[in-house]
This record gives structure tokens, C-alpha cells and sequence, in this order.
């Protein structure tokens, strides 16, 4: 099958039918509308959900609006290619499930479910859902989508912490078919049952994990990423032929370097910066000088026009 083929067929699976909308979770405010918060918002929305989006200020929540929008046009081209006002359609009742706010502590009174999606920071994270903790509503439940953070570290200024857990969506959200849903020792079955119904509904596969560095896919994805750093810097191979090695004799659809400049090496940095502080004595964290110096230089990767590629238009 091709990477192409699955991308039609997610697309086609998540947004062709409307799914019964059976579990308790109906209501969901997302908070952070950049990258992944447009996607979680948009994939709540397209399953049939009343979206709540939280930026914070009224600019970047027409960015995300028009992200979301287009990214909807790109699915509805797809799913509905024979139907195009089947699809116009498609993408104008989805666009107005979704609301915008900037204000959290007054989204998040009527919800069910607050899906936190802000800079990966720890104290930042905390001290927003310190806050909202105190005005949402006793059944609604609290997850991050943190990358790399501890969920319950974040849980821990929030009185609720058995309706506390970790989603982790992954980059594009549209279309990549996993949720990792985080249990922390003190998330209750009945959320943990929720948060897995509700990731399904919004038609993910989901898997379960504890809540360690990483996760599941972060944990093997970040040390293999660094160490094909690791080769590029040994000068054992290009990056052309790393990447060419892993997507045809690994079956990856991206190579690591591509996905390396995809994800953005301020990102990768951090979370090797973060884990090498808390595990030192582990060498696949350790920092790598052709990271620091691409961030230093501010080639960040596809967002910023180069990285290890370059995107720059010629
Ligand atoms: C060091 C590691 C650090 C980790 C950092 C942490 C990150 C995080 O915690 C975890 C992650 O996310 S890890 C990262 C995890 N992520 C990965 O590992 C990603 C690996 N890469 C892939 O799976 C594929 O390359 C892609 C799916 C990105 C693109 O698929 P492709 O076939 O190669 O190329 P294509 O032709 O461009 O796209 C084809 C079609 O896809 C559709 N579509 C795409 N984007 C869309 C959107 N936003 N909306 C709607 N639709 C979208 C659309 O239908 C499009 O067709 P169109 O005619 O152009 O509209
Ligand atoms: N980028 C990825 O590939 C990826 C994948 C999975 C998980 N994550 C995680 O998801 C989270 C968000 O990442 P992103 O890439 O979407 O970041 P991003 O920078 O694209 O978006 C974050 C958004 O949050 C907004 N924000 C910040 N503080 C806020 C607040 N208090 N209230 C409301 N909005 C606020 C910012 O204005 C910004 O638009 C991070 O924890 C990251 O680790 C990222």
C-alpha cells in the first residue's frame, strides 16, 4: 500500500460518515490553536463534536480558523471527489461546530473535555490548568497533548487529578490514525474508559501507555532521529541517503532527516535538552552540535525554509 493510498483511505474512514455520537464526551475545548490544536479542534468538529477553540487573541484565531479551513477543503477534495457540494457541505457544518474564545477560565464552564495544546512548558502548562481546575465543572476531564513532558507533573497543582490524562495526537492530525492515550497512576478507570471512547469517536486508533518520557512513539522516535544525526555527523552517510534508506528499506514514510526538519529542530532541542537534564546518564539524549547550531541559526526546518533541506522557493 502506498503512503498515498493510506492517506485517502484515514481520510475517508475519519471524515466520510457521520459517526454516532454515543460517548459522554460531546462537548471538548481545545486550548491552543496552533499546529496541533487546529487539528485536534478540527478532527472534534468533523466527528460531530462542539468544539470550544482557546487562543490568545482574536489574530491567532482567525490563523487557526483559516488552517482549519483549509485543511478541510484539502480532506473534503478527497473524500467527497465525486460529490464536491456533498463536500462543500461537509466543510461548512464542521466549520460551524467550532467557536472561538480567548478567554479559558469562561470556555471551559460548560465542557466535558479540555484538550490543552499550548507551548511545551512546563510551568505554563500548570499554572493553566491551576486555573481552570478551579472553574470547570466537576465531571469534565483535563488532558495535554504534551510531546515530551510529564503528565503528571502538569496534573500536579489540579485538585481533580483522577480525571486528569495524557492525549497525544501526532503531526499531521488530519491524517495520522494515532492517539497515545496517558494514564497517570492517579487517572480513574471511568476516565481513562472516556478519554479512550472519545479518541475513537473522533476516529483514531488509540493505544494505551504510562506516563514515561516520551510515551511510546517520542521515546523511539527522538533517539533514532539523533542518531541519524549522529551518523551525519560521523560522516557515514548524506542525508539524502539516510532518509532514502529508511523509507525503502524501513518502509518509513518520511526519512529521519526530513522528519527531523518536518518536526522542527527547536522541538527536537528541547525535548533532548529536557531529557538529557532529567536522565544525563543516558547517552541517546545527549545534545548534538549540528542541532544546536541549525536552532542557533535560526534554520529551524520546513517552517522556517531550511533546515537540513532546503524548502526556500527558487
Ligand atoms: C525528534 C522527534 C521529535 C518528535 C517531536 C514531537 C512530535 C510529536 O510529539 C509527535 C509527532 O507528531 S511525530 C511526527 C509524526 N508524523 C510523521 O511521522 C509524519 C510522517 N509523514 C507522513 O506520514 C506523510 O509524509 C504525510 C502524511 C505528512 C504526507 O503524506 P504524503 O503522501 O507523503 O504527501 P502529500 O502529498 O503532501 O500529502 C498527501 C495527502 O495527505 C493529506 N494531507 C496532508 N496533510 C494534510 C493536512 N494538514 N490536512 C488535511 N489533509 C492533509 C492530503 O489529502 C494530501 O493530499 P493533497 O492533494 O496534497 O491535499
Ligand atoms: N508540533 C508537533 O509536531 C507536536 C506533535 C504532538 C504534540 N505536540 C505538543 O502539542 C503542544 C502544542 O504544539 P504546537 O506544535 O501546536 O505548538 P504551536 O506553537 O503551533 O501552538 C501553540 C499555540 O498555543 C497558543 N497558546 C499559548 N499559550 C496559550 C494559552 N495560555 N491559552 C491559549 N492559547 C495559548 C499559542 O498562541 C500558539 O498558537 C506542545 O505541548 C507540543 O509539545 C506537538
Amino acid at each position: 500500500m502506498t503512503a498515498m493510498a493510506s492517506v485517502s483511505q484515514v481520510l475517508k474512514r475519519n471524515f466520510s460518515s457521520s459517526r454516532a455520537m454515543a460517548g459522554a464526551i460531546k462537548h471538548v475545548t481545545v486550548i491552543g490553536g496552533g499546529l496541533m490544536g487546529s487539528g485536534i479542534a478540527q478532527v472534534s468538529a468533523a466527528a460531530g463534536q462542539k468544539v470550544c477553540l482557546v487562543e490568545t487573541n482574536d489574530k491567532l484565531l482567525e490563523g487557526a480558523n483559516s488552517r482549519i479551513h483549509e485543511s478541510l477543503k484539502r480532506v473534503a477534495k478527497k473524500v467527497y471527489k465525486e460529490k464536491p457540494a456533498e463536500g462543500d457541505k461537509f466543510v461548512e457544518q464542521t466549520m460551524s461546530r467550532i467557536s472561538g474564545a480567548t478567554d479559558a477560565s469562561e470556555a471551559v464552564k460548560n465542557t466535558d473535555l479540555v484538550v490543552e495544546a499550548i507551548v511545551e512548558n512546563m510551568a505554563i502548562k500548570q499554572k493553566l490548568f491551576a486555573t481552570l481546575d478551579a472553574v470547570a465543572p466537576k465531571h469534565t476531564i483535563f488532558a495535554s497533548n504534551t510531546s515530551s513532558l510529564s503528565i503528571t507533573e502538569i496534573a500536579s497543582q489540579c485538585q481533580r487529578k483522577d480525571r486528569f490524562g495524557g492525549l497525544h495526537f501526532f503531526n499531521p492530525v488530519p491524517v495520522m490514525k494515532l492517539l497515545e492515550v496517558v494514564r497517570t497512576n492517579d487517572t480513574s478507570d471511568d476516565t481513562f474508559k472516556k478519554m479512550m471512547e472519545w479518541g475513537q469517536e473522533v476516529g483514531k486508533t488509540c493505544i494505551t501507555c504510562k506516563d514515561t518520557p516520551g510515551f511510546v512513539v517520542n521515546r523511539l522516535l527522538v533517539p533514532m532521529l539523533a542518531e541519524a544525526v549522529r551518523m551525519l555527523e560521523r560522516g557515514d552517510a548524506s542525508p539524502r541517503d539516510i532518509d532514502t534508506a529508511m523509507k525503502l528499506g524501513a518502509g518509513h514514510p518520511m526519512g529521519p532527516i526530513e522528519l527531523a526538519d518536518y518536526v522542527g529542530h527547536d522541538t527536537t532541542k528541547f525535548i533532548l535538552d529536557g531529557w538529557h537534564e532529567k536522565m544525563p546518564e543516558n547517552p541517546l539524549f545527549n545534545p548534538l552540535d549540528t542541532l544546536n547550531k541549525l536552532v542557533s541559526e535560526g534554520k529551524l526546518g520546513m517552517k522556517t525554509g531550511e533546515g537540513f533541506y532546503s524548502y526556500k522557493k527558487k
